[in-house]
């Protein structure tokens, strides 16, 4: 899948919090990866390594304290169309409808009245929402809600989709069922996708790439391209060399737990 030039390219990223001061952490250190067009990269490591702080950066919500962030080959410093997010916790506003929130974005960027009606109906029939669109959040179940909050970020249309463990606030089942659904909508939308997960199952069913997180300051240790074609369907996780993999991540993410507790840190 690998193509010449990287849809994102980030270098030698940075995050120190609070600089100077006592309580400093310093989240982020030299992390750098290139990314190409249509890849479902999942970023996988201890918890607190630094996972949320990366994406956060690389949306521009957080200011990175050193390095550079590339979309196309062009430097960027802030967020921008070219990037949405989806939360872990839905981060839908409550008082608005289903329409509402998935309208948010195109109207903030001005689209006509025909244009928001047009693309916020086709992304909430993409998302299987139809006839829920007059609801508020308080009326749909998490599954629901996590809907909502991907048309939201496939409404404006963006280059880059920046997911923070979208699916640990919903149950198992739906859990496997919306894995299977981004995988279909990535496919067909041709989007480029970092996700983030502490499911060693979720990142290898989903990625092409899983890049291995080591414990605060958090680094990218390692790349593992996960060599098993799409479309992928619950059956692919019954293949041999799918438990391979899911051993290898683990073994990495039980190298850098026990790092932690050497340290006194978990
Ligand atoms: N705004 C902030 N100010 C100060 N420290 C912060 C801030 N945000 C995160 N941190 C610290 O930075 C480190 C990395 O946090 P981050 O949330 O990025 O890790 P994570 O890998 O996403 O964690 P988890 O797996 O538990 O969700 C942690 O020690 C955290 O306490």
């Amino acid at each position: 899948m690998a193509q010449a030039v990287p849809v994102l390219d980030f270098h030698q990223l940075n995050v120190i919090y609070n600089e100077g001061e006592p309580n400093q952490v310093h989240a982020l250190n030299n992390v750098s990866a290139k990314v190409y067009p249509g890849e479902f990269i999942s970023i996988i490591g201890p918890s607190g390594c630094g996972k949320s702080t990366l994406l956060h950066t690389l949306d521009g919500l957080n200011r990175p304290s050193a390095g550079k962030i590339y979309i196309d080959g062009v430097e960027v410093n802030g967020p921008g169309g070219d990037r949405a997010m989806v939360f872990q916790d839905f981060a839908l506003m409550p008082w608005h409808t289903v329409f509402d929130n998935i309208a948010f974005g195109l109207r903030l960027e001005r689209k006509s009245k025909s244009e928001i009606q047009e693309k916020v109906m086709h992304y909430i029939r993409m998302v299987g929402l139809d006839g829920f669109e007059s609801k508020y959040p308080h009326q749909l179940s998490g599954g629901m809600k996590q809907r909502v909050g991907i048309a939201r970020a496939f409404a404006v249309e963006p280059k880059i989709l920046l997911m923070d463990e979208p699916f640990s606030a919903i149950d198992e089942q739906t859990r496997e069922i919306m894995q299977e659904e981004v995988l279909k909508l990535m496919l067909h939308e041709k989007k480029t996708v970092i996700f983030i997960t502490h499911s060693i199952d979720e990142a290898v069913f989903l990625s092409n790439r899983i890049f291995l997180m080591s414990v605060r300051p958090g680094r990218i240790v390692e790349e593992l391209t996960i060599d098993i074609p799409y479309p992928r369907t619950l059956e692919t996780k019954l293949l041999p060399e799918y438990q391979d993999y899911k051993s290898q991540v683990w073994n990495h993410l039980k190298g850098e737990v026990k790092r932690q507790y050497q340290r006194g840190e978990a």
